[in-house]
Parts: C-alpha cells; structure tokens; sequence
C-alpha cells in the first residue's frame, strides 16, 4: 500500500449523488483514486438522494454517468473494486427523520467523510438531520461546496449552521483551483527556487496579471449563474485563492494552519474598491451573440430561460492593489469571463524593466522580463528573456531578441498522467489534510472585498458593458492597464517539436 492510501478505513458520504456535481466530478475522480490504487481498501462510498434505488440501480446509475463524463472506457479490474464499495441510501435531506436510514448503512466506529454536493441551503438541514440520528462525533468530517453564501451575510449564516455541530478542524471547504497541479506548483515555483524567491516583491516586480478565461458560456445554469454572475463564481474564489498563493509571505511550514496564515493575511491586505474609485479601478461586461472557436453562440440573454433585463455580469477585470510592504505599488490586474475567445489560466509576472538600455539601438527601451505560469491548459511555465543573436558585429552593436525559456509539464512529465483537482482534493480530505481547502476567515475576508464592489456596481446608473462572445471583454478592460502604459498578456504558447 503507499504511504498516500496510509489512512483509516472511511465512509464516504456523498450527498447529492445524482446532482451535476457528483455525476460529473465526483464519482469519476473515486474511480479514478481507485483506479490509482489510492482508496483504502475498507473505504465504502455511500450516494445519498431522494430518489428509490437499489445497491444494484444506483452502480448502474454511477456506470452510466461515467461513461457519459469520464471521457475513457471502464476499467473491468478496477470497476469490479469500486463496484464492492458502492452504497446507496434514500433520504429526503430536508426530513430530519430519515436520517435514521443512513445510520444503517455507516460504521460508528469508522471516520466518516460527509460531502455535501448539494446547494449550501441545505447544509444547515444535512447537519440538523445527522445530528437527529446521532451520526456526528469529532471523527467526522464535512466537505462543502463553493459558493458558501451570496454575500458575508449570507455565508455567515451558512457557516454558523455547519459551525453549531462541527469544529472548523472539521470542516474542508473546497475551492477547485486549489486541487489544480499547476495552482499548486506556484507555491513550488515560490519557494524552491532561489531566483523567484529573492525576486518575488515591489523592488523586481512592476505588476501582476491573473486570467481566467473560459470559452464556455453558462452551460444551461441560468438560474444559478443569473443569481451569482462572474464575480460570486469565479473572482470570490478561485481569483483570490490564486492571488493569494502568488502574493503570499513565505509560510514557516506547508502545515494547512501556516498556509492559510499567511493566505488571509493577503485577503485581509487588499485595498477597498468602492464607490469612490470603482471606475477606474473595475470593469464588468456581458457577452453579446458572437463566435467562439468558429461556432456561432447565443448572447447571455438569448440563453434558455433568460430574463432579457439581466444586468449580471459575465466579465470582471479589477485593478487590485495589495497594502503591504512587499507589494506596495504593485497592482494585481485580475480578468476572468465567459464566451472569451479560448480557456485559459495563466499568471503573468512582469518584471521591472532595467534602468538603463546598453544597447542602444535594438530596442529603444529593453522590454521587461515575464514569467508566464501556465494553469491550463497546455500547463507550464515560460520566462521571456532577452539574447543576443548570434554573429560576427561588433561587441558595441550587439543586435537583441527575445526568447522563451519554456517548460512544459506535458514534455518534462510525459509519462505521468495529470490529475483532476477533485482526485487531488478528495484524497487530501481522506487524508485529514486541511492545507488544500479554505479556511472560514479566509473565505469571509474575500466575501468582505468582493461585497464592496458589488455594492459599489449597484449604485453606478450602467450596467455591464456589452461585448461580443468570442472577443476579450468589453474596450474598457484594455483601458484599465493602458492608463498605466500596461496591456494585457495574450501570448500563444507555441511549443518547438522534440
Ligand atoms: N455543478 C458544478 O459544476 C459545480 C457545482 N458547485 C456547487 O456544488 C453544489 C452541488 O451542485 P450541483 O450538483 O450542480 O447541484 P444540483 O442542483 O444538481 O443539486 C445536487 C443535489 O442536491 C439535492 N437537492 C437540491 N435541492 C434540494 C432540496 N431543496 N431539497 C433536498 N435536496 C435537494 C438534489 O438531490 P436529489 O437528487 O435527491 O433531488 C440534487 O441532486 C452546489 O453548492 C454548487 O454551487 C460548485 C462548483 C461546480
Ligand atoms: O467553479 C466553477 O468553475 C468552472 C471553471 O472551472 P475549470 O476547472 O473548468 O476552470 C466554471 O465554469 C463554473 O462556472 C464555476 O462554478
């Protein structure tokens, strides 16, 4: 057995099994964790829904789904393991009284891992109900789904509810992008390497680009998404937990509490933007009809079950500034949206450019060092660096280009399979390792710095401003960086043949 599968035999609660999430995320990431031979082998996964099934209904169920979202073709070997663990019980979430039934399908004397896949109004009844059949004790451990809440008020709330039966040691709330291999190198390319390292801070660094675009639009989540828009789905969460790994000190260990220490202390540092500098500090669009990758896509409100007077937001671009010592001056520009021309995840550092040009007349100003980490896909990192070109001029007419200094995690790591946050993050939970998933503090103070824009965006006469499905976001996200001589990053990764 390896040293990651050294844990106790658990209960694996999956409430929601038959939601999107479960179906699409979670039952294929188990598959995959047993696949890896990673699932302790007394490990049971329990799906908990309202709907009838026998053990039998409920794998052919969990068979079908995978091969509708896994994208490979099952494994006889492995399913045949995965199938001896699967378990399902018939519970109305809502009904206190019918947890009574899952306490028939659970070990008391087993750690029990509850994740709710299910919208956070119902976490607080999932604890009530447990509470009611006496299934919680300080072994147990809840996962929760992002978004906690609407707002801080909101997410308070749902945190209370949970916090009234379980320890904050106890509860693992998920942020996706913290699984993601690459999110988690940032902390590696930080603090392994000397050159970042001693370079990481307002002295070297001019300013800081974090995109999160997605090609897709809304994938039929209207209802859901017309309610949250891009800033609750994206910016709250997976932007600020990104910004937080590049922008954080240095944690004295990788120990869960050391990191996010050091993580909330950058949430806590982020200057306000409100209604007296929001202007020039954001920008919020929503996708008109257009192209993306040659196909022609509806509008936002063209979308099924529009409400044609939406002013939700499907692009946010924010000027953030970070008031500490390391960062002072340093602006954080951060961009994410739907219908945007490709996926794509990168941070971009830009590095100061040197105070003085030897070089006369190759560039009148020599362009700034970047390093480009690559999230996704296409996972990497490059470094621009200047050279000289080869040939017999003279030393005093040295003629200059760029290159790329390029790694790929497909090439360097051609042989490993890469994989899905939810594998990562689901065996960090088995694990009992806390480091990955976000801490209360953590998720109030980004709600805090998320709430002030939104309240700020509510007072402004326009709403967000059209731009065409296929294109980068709406004119105004290119000012936001061109009044400070800054554009956007939008290089290719062309990688050489080897
Ligand atoms: N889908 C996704 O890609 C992502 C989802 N999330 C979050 O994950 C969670 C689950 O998402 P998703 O799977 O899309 O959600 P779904 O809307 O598909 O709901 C999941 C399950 O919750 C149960 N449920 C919903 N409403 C009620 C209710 N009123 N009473 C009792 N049970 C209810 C249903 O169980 P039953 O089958 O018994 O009806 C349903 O199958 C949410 O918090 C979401 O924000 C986060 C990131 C991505
Ligand atoms: O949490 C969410 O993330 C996805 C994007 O995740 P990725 O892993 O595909 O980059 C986003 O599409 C969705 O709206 C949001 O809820």
């Amino acid at each position: 057995m390896s040293s990651d599968t050294n844990y106790e035999p658990i209960d694996f609660v999956l409430f929601g099994t038959n939601g999107d999430l479960a179906r699409r995320k979670l039952l294929p990431s188990l598959y995959q964790l047993e696949k890896a031979g990673l699932l302790h082998e007394g490990t049971k996964i329990i799906g908990v829904a309202r709907q009838e099934h026998t053990p039998e209904s409920y794998a052919e169920l969990v068979k079908e789904n995978f091969l509708k979202f896994a994208g490979e073709s099952l494994c006889d070997d492995t399913w045949e393991k995965f199938v001896a663990r699967l378990d399902y019980a018939q519970v109305d979430m809502r009904s206190h009284n019918d947890y009574a039934k899952l306490s028939e399908h659970v070990n008391a004397d087993r750690v029990m891992v509850c994740y709710f896949a299910t919208p956070p109004s119902i976490f607080g009844d999932i604890c009530r109900g447990m509470n009611a059949a006496e299934l919680i004790d300080d072994s147990v451990r809840v996962v929760l789904e992002k978004p906690i809440g609407h707002d801080l008020a909101s997410s308070k709330v749902i945190n209370d509810q949970v916090a009234e039966f379980f320890e904050e040691r106890q509860i693992y709330r998920i942020d996706h992008y913290l699984g993601k291999e690459t999110v988690l190198n940032l902390i590696a390319l930080r603090f392994a390497n000397s050159i970042f390292a001693t370079n990481w801070d307002h002295n070297c660094i001019d300013h800081v680009q974090i995109t999160v675009a997605e090609s897709v639009g809304i994938e039929g989540r209207w209802g859901y998404f017309d309610d949250a828009g891009q800033m609750r789905d994206m910016v709250q969460n997976h932007l600020l937990q990104i910004l937080s790994l590049v922008a954080m000190e240095p944690p004295s260990t990788l120990a869960a509490s050391n990191i996010r220490d050091e993580k909330v202390k950058v949430l806590k540092s982020l200057r306000p933007i409100d209604s007296s500098n929001i202007n020039e500090n954001t920008v919020r669009g929503q996708y008109s009809g257009g192209f993306v990758a040659g196909k022609e896509v509806p509008g936002y409100l063209d979308e099924p079950d529009a409400n044609l007077k939406s002013k939700t937001e499907t692009f946010v671009a924010i000027k953030a500034e970070i008031d500490n010592w390391r960062w002072a001056g340093v602006p954080f520009y951060l961009r994410t949206g739907k219908r945007l021309p490709s996926k794509v995840s990168e941070v971009v550092i830009y590095f100061k450019r040197q105070p003085h040009n030897l070089f006369g007349d190759s560039f009148t100003s020599l362009p700034p060092n970047k390093v480009v980490i690559r999230l996704q896909p296409d996972e990497g990192v490059q470094i621009t660096v200047m050279n000289k070109v080869p040939g017999l001029t003279s030393s005093g007419n040295m003629s200059l280009q760029k290159s790329q200094l390029d790694l790929s995690f497909s090439d360097e790591f051609a042989d490993m399979r890469i994989a899905d946050a939810y594998e990562k993050l689901l065996l960090e939970v088995m694990l009992g390792n806390q480091a990955l998933f976000v801490r209360r503090d953590e998720v109030e103070h980004a709600w805090k710095y998320v709430d002030s824009i939104l309240n700020a965006w509510k007072t402004c006469s326009e709403g967000p401003e059209p731009y065409q499905a296929g294109t980068w976001g709406p004119v105004s996200s290119i000012g936001l960086l061109a009044r400070n001589n800054r554009s956007w990053y939008e290089g290719k990764v062309t990688r050489k043949k080897r």
